[in-house]
């Protein structure tokens, strides 16, 4: 169904976020009913969107949270999810980030490096307490997705080397106050080659065998998340292929009996709940090109500008059959604020309404006060 604003929410100062509660229920439907007869268990990735209002659906719908931060882990505490379906993932957390997610006895620390095993055990060890670990490994498997969130490659920053992984786990002896209880890796976001989920599982597989020989038992499989969205066809494909997704890893990871998979995503559950809304503030016509200057920019939503990532763009005030091309921009200053170039649109004017589609996911969070700019509000419906 093509996006339309209930009637009262046309005279919504600009801009704002729109969510779609609807459709971010029925999206967690799907994806529940692709995973729950597979075995699998879902992590909610946090970092994708933080608000209240949209965790509350996602908590109901019987996800798990995945933080990267103190402020995250505090987030999903306040949404109540319980600490018992909260892993703390992130390549550089800080001693009083660890603290705070020990005193609160979340399910699990994704440890990236040795140094942060033996810090982990040492602040552990001070509350008395002992820390469930996941090893996250850096697979070594290309996501063929952008290089900006490509995470699986040796030359990014992210996990454990395959090459380090036999020292960290001998590490792991000398560690009293950790208990190694699984695997993790994430290879990416946005990947739309399912494929890639496929070898990532039969690296998982060997690593897993290979952990076995060690005498390490894994109860806890955590395969990241990742699964890619339609941003061309948003109104096609409002909900994304986790069908697809699941079976790639039910028909390739050898699980052992009684074992918990979890996944953990984000895109893929808010991503086509979430509309920027911005009216046009100018028209402008240089030599070659049409602007629209819209009162939205690179602050409320920075993927164009930082990815060149794709957002499909409406006229919501303009019925016109005939289309031309405008590139639409914002008022912020650098060149790099663009939403999209020659993008085709009906006969556009000052004050028409503009959607900017697929934005709920890495779109809000992502915000910034540059130029001292307000932070747009949020609404909300269905
Ligand atoms: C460790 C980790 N898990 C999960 C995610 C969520 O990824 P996505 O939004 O692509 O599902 C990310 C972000 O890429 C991540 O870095
Ligand atoms: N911020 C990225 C995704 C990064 C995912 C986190 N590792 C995006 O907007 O597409």
């Amino acid at each position: 169904m093509a996006f339309s604003l209930s009637p009262e929410l046309l005279t919504q100062p600009t801009p704002f976020y729109h969510y779609d509660l609807a459709l971010l229920d029925r999206t967690l439907a799907a994806l529940q009913q692709a995973a729950r007869p597979r075995g699998f268990q879902t992590h909610y990735a946090l970092k994708a969107n933080v608000n209240l209002p949209v965790l509350a659906r996602i908590k109901a719908a019987g996800l798990g949270a995945d933080c990267v931060s103190g402020g995250e882990v505090q987030r999903a505490l306040e949404a109540g999810f319980a600490p018992g379906h909260i892993v703390f993932a992130g390549v550089g957390k800080s001693d009083a980030e660890i603290n705070l997610a020990l005193a609160a006895d979340i399910w699990c620390f994704n440890a990236e490096s040795v140094e942060e095993l033996q810090v982990l055990n040492g602040l552990a060890g001070a509350q008395g307490r002992t820390a469930r670990v996941a090893l996250r490994v850096n697979p070594n498997v290309d996501a063929h997705t952008h290089p900006h969130i490509t995470t699986g490659l040796e030359a990014n920053k992210f996990g454990i080397s395959l090459t380090d992984l036999p020292a960290v786990v001998t590490q792991l002896a000398s560690l009293p106050n950790l208990e190694l209880v699984g695997l993790h890796a994430h290879i990416g976001s946005q990947i739309t080659r399912l494929s890639v989920f496929a070898e990532l599982s039969q690296k998982l597989n060997e690593l897993q065998s290979w952990l076995e020989d060690q005498g390490h038992q894994l109860p806890h499989l955590n395969v990241g998340g990742g699964l890619g969205i339609d941003y061309v066809q948003p109104d096609e494909h409002p909900i994304p292929d986790f069908e697809g997704y699941f079976s790639m890893f039910e028909q390739h990871l050898v699980r052992r009996p009684g074992q918990q998979v979890h996944v953990e995503l984000g895109r893929a559950v808010v991503a086509q709940c979430g509309t920027l809304l911005s009216r046009v503030l100018y028209m402008k016509q240089s030599q070659q090109t049409r602007f629209a200057i819209l009162d939205a920019g690179m602050t409320e939503l920075m993927r164009p500008a930082l990815y060149g990532s794709y957002h499909h763009i409406q006229n919501l005030s303009s019925a016109a059959a005939e289309t031309q091309p405008y590139d639409v921009v914002g008022p912020i200053c650098e060149s790099s604020d663009t939403f999209g170039k020659a993008v085709l649109l009906p006969s556009t004017q000052r004050g028409d309404l503009v959607a900017i589609r697929s934005a709920g996911a890495y779109g809000e969070v992502m915000s910034s006060g540059y130029n001292l700019r307000e932070k747009a509000v949020a609404v909300y419906a269905g």
